[in-house]
This record gives C-alpha cells, sequence and structure tokens, in this order.
C-alpha cells in the first residue's frame, strides 16, 4: 500500500551534490559540515502492505519523522520514489496532494495541535467541517469516534480541561473522522506516563487493527514498537539498518547495533514461541 524506493531527504542549500557524493559512499560529518548539510534520509526502500502496522524506530536524530513526513510529502524528498497504491505521489499537483492529505492519510503528532478553545467533539470533526460535512452528520460521527477511543460522553468538554492523555485520544478521534486507510503517528505517546502509554498502547493496537488501518508508527522506545508493531524498522543515521518483526531483529539482528539495541527489550508474548526464543538465545 505504501512503497518507499530508494528515498532520500538531504537538508542543505546543495541537495543534489550532496546526493551525488551521498550515494558513491556514506560521506563522513567532516565532508557533510564541509557543505553544510546533514542526510535526514539516506536511500531508504520499505513497503508497507494493507492493514500493516510498522513502527520506525531508532535513536533521536536518526530520521524516523523525516522518513513519516515524507510519506504524505510534508517533505519533498531530494531523490527516490514514494507510491500509495501504486500511484507516484509526487507526480500530484497541489491540489490532488490535499485531497490525499485530507481523505486517504490521519496524522497525529506527540504534540497534537487540537484548538484549546474548542469543544472535544468540535475538534474532532474539524476536518470534517472544513470538508463541508453538514453539523449534524460531523457531530454523529465526533461523538462514534469518540467512543471508540474511550472517551464516551465528553464530547461537550473543553480539550484544555483535559490530561495530556485524553488529548492525545483526542488527536486520534480527529485523524481518524475522515476515515483514512492510512494513520502516520509521530510519538504519539512519548509524553505521557508510563500506565496511560500502556493503555493508549494496547487500545491503540486493537483499533488500528480492527479498523484496518495501515499505519506507521514512530517511536524511540523499543518496547513500544516491539509490544505493537507486526513489523519493525530500525534507523540509524538516516538508513534504514534492518526491517522485520520484533523476534527476527532479536533472533537474527543484521550488525551489532541492531544487536545492542535490542538486547534489553522486552519481546512481546506472541513473539515467545520456543523456536524463536531458542533462536533468539543461540
Ligand atoms: N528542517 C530541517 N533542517 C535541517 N536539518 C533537519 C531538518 N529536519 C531534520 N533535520 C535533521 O535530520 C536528521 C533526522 O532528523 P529527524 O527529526 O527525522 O530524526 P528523528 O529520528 O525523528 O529524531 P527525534 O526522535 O529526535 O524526533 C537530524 O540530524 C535532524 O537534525
Amino acid at each position: 500500500m505504501i512503497e518507499l524506493e530508494d528515498v532520500w531527504k538531504i537538508f542543505g542549500t546543495d541537495e543534489q551534490a550532496v546526493l551525488a557524493e551521498a550515494r558513491r559512499s556514506v560521506p563522513d560529518d567532516a565532508v557533510l559540515k564541509r557543505l553544510r548539510a546533514v542526510i535526514g534520509v539516506g536511500g531508504a526502500s520499505l513497503s508497507v502492505e494493507k492493514g500493516e502496522l510498522v513502527c520506525l524506530m531508532g535513536l533521536s536524530g536518526s530520521g524516523k519523522s523525516t522518513l513519516v513526513r515524507l510519506i504524505n510529502r510534508l517533505l519533498e524528498p531530494s531523490a527516490g520514489k514514494v507510491r500509495i497504491d501504486g500511484g507516484d505521489i509526487l507526480s500530484l499537483g497541489p491540489r490532488a496532494l490535499r485531497e490525499l492529505r485530507s481523505r486517504r492519510i490521519g496524522m497525529v503528532f506527540q504534540s497534537h495541535a487540537l484548538l484549546a478553545h474548542l469543544s472535544v467533539r468540535d475538534n474532532v470533526a474539524l476536518p470534517l467541517e472544513i470538508r463541508g460535512v453538514a453539523r449534524t452528520r460531523r457531530e454523529d460521527r465526533a461523538d462514534e469516534l469518540l467512543v471508540r477511543v474511550g472517551l464516551d460522553g465528553l464530547g461537550d468538554r473543553r480539550v484544555a480541561a483535559l490530561s495530556g492523555g485524553m488529548q492525545q485520544r483526542v488527536g486520534l478521534a480527529r485523524a481518524l473522522a475522515a476515515d483514512p486507510d492510512i494513520l502516520l503517528m509521530d510519538e504519539p505517546f512519548s509524553a505521557l506516563d508510563p500506565l496511560i502509554r500502556h493503555d493508549l498502547q494496547t487500545q491503540f493496537m486493537a483499533l488500528s487493527r480492527d479498523l484496518g488501518k495501515t499505519t506507521v508508527f514512530v517511536t524511540h522506545d523499543v518496547d513500544e514498537a516491539f509490544r505493537i508493531a507486526d513489523r519493525v524498522v530500525l534507523m540509524r543515521a538516516g538508513r534504514i539498518v534492518q526491517t522485520g518483526t520484533a523476534a527476527d531483529l532479536v533472533a537474527q539482528p543484521a550488525d551489532d547495533y541492531v544487536r545492542r539495541f535490542v538486547q534489553n527489550a522486552r519481546l512481546p508474548a506472541r513473539a515467545q514461541d520456543p523456536i524463536v526464543k531458542a533462536r533468539a538465545i543461540a
């Protein structure tokens, strides 16, 4: 459903010169400094299947947010192909791109950017209001979604009066309002307390599968990634180092970096069958 093919994002004044250099060999920091450039994403290829939940994980600065923003063209790639359902999104004009973003892709950020002066219901209904959906229909839809995310009956509250966890649920409901088939989530639960975070992860996993959403979820937390993802993509310095299930990364790490990254992670119960465990121990 989502395909990235050899996608690059260079930040700097002379993207193409840096790209040519980077394609020859991985430039060292001194070269990048001289060229005043940063490789946000370097040659990433990834396919996400319909209904799959894929987590991008990696340390701060490894390129996760950049990669997720290339999927809906919030950022323009320096090179490479980005396809959704086989269609090249880089060839879309402004109107078609707006349509894609508003109808097919929902996005949730760590800072949810809710409108504090509006009620919870109006925040959730906002994407539908922008689209011209009649008040009763959009409010019914918002109420339905509030039940889905565990905020039943809270539609009339001001968002400013809600806890961080509840606000994040409102953000999720808003992202679902237009019934997009793709969800892009950038560290949505990172600012929350561990217990609330755990609850939200559980609910989100169920919701995303129940609704059949195709999800790309950014996190720097390996336990979170292993808990919720069908597949995990580990990034380092803009590059994808390994893609696989949690069990794959533990049992067959691509290199020492991956091994160290996952060594203390908790494998989810579904990955703890005897064969996987035996491979992990070996
Ligand atoms: N607009 C920009 N201009 C210049 N450099 C940028 C820009 N956005 C990101 N970068 C750089 O690109 C690299 C990847 O950043 P990115 O935000 O994608 O990493 P990340 O893995 O999401 O990190 P974090 O977990 O801290 O959000 C970093 O070196 C970052 O400083």
